[in-house]
């Protein structure tokens, strides 16, 4: 292992900046704990000088002890031409409670002359003063030269005697910021490797994600010797974002064998990259580096023969040291590999022999032709598979479904359904009403069957998107409709295509309950007498 690499979060100031970000302090307080779990070094809670919200985050944390982390106010130095100790904002930091303090100070002139509108020298005095105030009162002070980057390209002296200010008052860190994100990773390995050279406190750096370069500036600022990262979980952050930690904490660990957390810790980093997405109420991107959902997913059938001899073949980690996991993807592009290993993935005991797989996937690449979709629809690949290898019953089969809708002259809609099944060797005939024509086939459906399978009672959909297939088609387009349901916090999905789209929503409709069935092992159900190869595809 080579030197340890400290990381310091500040998902919960400078993440809280980033657009349509806003944690309440309760948020706050969860995503903290979570941080200190994984073996975060320094978590910023936020501006106490800023607003009360964060004022009372770091009250309710003096409450909640840490086991490692500790946890950072952050603030600005004091205002041009106030005493370091009348100023509000550094009071406010001491107010706060807290051990360690972070304040940011300007070490680009421009941003001296043209923002503070004050001069170089009482910009130097304000820092000075600051560092030294916090340092009187036991803090451990962290200055954050803002603008570094920028401010050293255009005036090199300036930007280091900032440095060497916040170092001459005892700053414990400097930390040297790409504020605007627009820096290259060899600028930053070489204005970190000078300013190494010139500095004695240990460096951090504090990249943002404007060139999409914050991780590779990241890497570079360690290999040329900074010891510390600030960036934030999943990147979130004003504009662009902050860099991601979540991308930075492996590439430090298991890339360049720096020390970050303990392996075990490591093996959290999914888990709280959607803990913070969920808790921030912000959709992950599946092809998020590492911690997505698709990071370790195998599509081309190329690709998943070779995984499956030895996953080194196309992944560049092994997925379990971050808490991912390897998934393989069924569509047109599979080969047989794909899907015995889709079988295997979802625990389907339909022992297929190789031709039998290539038949299957002749199939789905027909299907996948006609506008179904498997990879989004792996409950009905599973019912495909199954009913392959012999294995499914038809519990229930369509014998018809009328669906009726009205408009009237007050603007209100109402639709109704009427379903005929035949369900263990009977005939069921049921009436439903719904709020759209699905909704109403839903619950037909749904109260054609219940008597039968009671399990479908707490089956609910969470989730159902039309796609058209052909747009050139205009109202006559296939359509793809795919179903998300649930029960117990398991869900599926389904999948339908028809040029109407009340039948494809049949289709799906009637895989996630046939699956449901499945997946319950209602086998005591008698053998209907009259079967049909699929639900849905006669007599309407
Ligand atoms: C690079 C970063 O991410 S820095 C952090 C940015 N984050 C935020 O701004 C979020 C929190 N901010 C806030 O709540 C408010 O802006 C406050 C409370 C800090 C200040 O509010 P206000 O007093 O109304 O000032 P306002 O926001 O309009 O302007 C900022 C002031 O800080 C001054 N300032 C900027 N940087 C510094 C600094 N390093 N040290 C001292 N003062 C500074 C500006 O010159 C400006 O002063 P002026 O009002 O005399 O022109
Ligand atoms: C201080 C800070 O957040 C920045 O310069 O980006």
């Amino acid at each position: 292992m080579k030197e340890k690499v400290y990381l310091y979060d500040t998902t919960l100031r400078d993440g809280t900046q980033g657009e349509g970000v806003s944690l309440s302090v309760e948020d706050k307080v969860k995503i903290a704990v979570k941080l200190d779990q994984f073996g975060i070094d320094f978590i910023e809670g936020g501006w106490p000088g800023s607003n009360p919200k964060d004022m009372a985050f770091f009250e309710r944390m003096r409450e909640i002890p840490l086991k490692h982390a500790v946890v950072t106010a952050f603030g600005s130095t004091c205002r041009p031409n106030v005493a370091a100790e009348e100023d509000d904002n550094l009071r406010a930091l001491l107010e706060s409670g807290v051990k360690a303090a972070a304040i940011f100070g300007k070490s680009w002139d421009l941003h001296v002359t043209d923002a503070l509108k004050t001069t170089l020298d009482e910009n130097l005095r304000m820092v000075a003063d600051s560092v030294a105030f916090l340092k009187s009162r036991g803090l451990t002070v962290l200055f954050l030269a803002e603008h570094f980057f920028d401010g050293y390209k255009h005036n090199p002296v300036y930007a280091l005697r900032v440095l060497e200010a916040a170092e001459e008052a005892g700053a414990d860190w400097i930390v040297l910021c790409d504020t605007n994100g627009g820096s290259l990773p060899h600028e930053i390995f070489d204005t970190v490797r000078t300013v190494k050279a010139s500095v004695q406190t240990p460096l951090g750096i504090h990249p943002h994600n404007d060139g999409e370069l914050a991780v590779a500036n990241a890497l570079a600022a360690v290999q040329a010797g900074a010891q510390q990262v600030q960036g934030t979980i999943n990147g979130i952050g004003e504009r662009c974002g902050n860099v991601n930690l979540v991308s930075v904490i492996p590439n430090l660990q298991l890339k360049l064998g720096y020390d970050c957390v303990a392996p075990e810790q490591l093996k959290q980093l999914t888990k709280l990259s959607r803990f913070v997405a969920e808790i921030a109420n912000m959709a992950m991107p599946n092809n998020q580096p590492f911690v997505g959902n698709s990071a370790f997913a195998h599509k081309g059938g190329i690709h998943v023969s070779a995984v499956l001899k030895d996953p080194k073949t196309y992944e560049h980690i092994d997925p379990e040291l971050i808490g991912n996991k390897r998934r393989v993807l069924v569509s047109e592009l599979a080969g047989q590999s794909n899907l015995l290993a889709k079988a295997e993935e979802l625990e389907i005991d339909v022992a297929l022999d190789r031709q039998e797989a290539r038949e299957i996937v002749k199939r789905i690449k027909e299907r996948e032709f006609q506008g179904y979709q498997y990879e989004g629809a792996e409950a009905s690949l599973t019912l495909m598979l199954l009913e392959a290898a012999g294995k499914l019953r038809q519990l229930f089969t369509l014998d018809s479904f009328k669906i009726l809708m009205e408009k009237t002259a007050d603007q209100s809609i109402s639709s109704e359904a009427m379903v005929k099944l035949h369900v263990n060797g009977q005939v069921v005939h049921t009436a439903a009403e719904g709020n759209g024509p699905v909704n109403a086939l839903d619950n037909a459906l749904r109260k054609a069957l219940e008597t039968h399978f009671p399990c479908l009672a707490e089956m609910y959909l969470t989730d159902y998107k039309v796609r058209v297939l052909d747009e050139s088609g205009a109202t006559a387009a296939k359509v793809r409709v795919l179903i998300e349901s649930a029960r117990d916090g398991e869900k599926w999905s389904t999948v339908g295509v028809s040029t109407n789209v009340i039948e494809a929503s049949w289709e799906a409709l009637a895989d996630s309950i046939r699956y449901l069935l499945w997946k319950e092992g209602c086998e005591e159900a008698e053998r209907p007498e009259q079967t049909e190869a699929r639900v849905g595809i006669v007599n309407h």
